[in-house]
């Protein structure tokens, strides 16, 4: 199995080499890394990896800034990654953080890099261990703040 990264140099956090760490802590897969300047150009390296490089996923990390033409890059570079996705029939996870989610650097960094680390856990799940999301279905899982829980009524 393999696992593709790709990851920006407009994010103010190493996503790329979270995200690496992290799946190397999961399973014995091989890793291809893509850095890209910006989220738009994430989907055609998603593809390139997924084509190119026979990654059997990807993990697309970005990190949108506040204002409103950063939004609607954010918006373009989703919406190519999920026609990627579709293009060629395999899973890319977008993990986007979006700077104005924190309230300030310090919890900037720490949620960019629990947000990866626990996509990079659903990554590993997608491909290897799919009977563990079948498993978590409806619990209200979350990657990066508090986890939703379960609805109760
Ligand atoms: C306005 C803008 N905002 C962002 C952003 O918030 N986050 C990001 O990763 N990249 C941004 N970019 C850069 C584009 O995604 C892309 O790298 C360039 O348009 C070159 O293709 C641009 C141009």
């Amino acid at each position: 199995m393999k696992i593709g990264v790709c990851d920006t140099t407009f994010s103010r956090v190493n996503m790329g080499a979270i995200a690496i760490d992290e799946l190397r802590r999961h399973a014995s897969v091989s890793i291809e890394r893509y850095t890209v300047p910006g989220v738009k150009d994430l989907p055609v390296a998603a593809k390139k990896l997924i084509e190119e490089r026979e990654c059997d996923i990807v993990m697309a990390l970005g990190m949108p800034g506040g204002v409103d033409k950063d939004k609607m890059c954010a918006h373009e570079a989703s919406q190519g990654l999920i026609k990627a996705q579709l293009m060629t029939n395999t899973h890319i996870i977008e993990v986007f953080v979006h700077e104005d989610e924190a309230k300030n650097d310090n919890e900037l960094a720490w949620l960019a890099e629990r947000r990866t680390r626990e996509h990079a856990e659903n990554a590993v799940r997608l491909i290897l261990r799919p009977d563990d999301l079948i498993k978590m279905a409806g619990t209200g899982q979350r990657q990066g703040f508090e986890d939703a829980g379960p609805a109760r009524r």
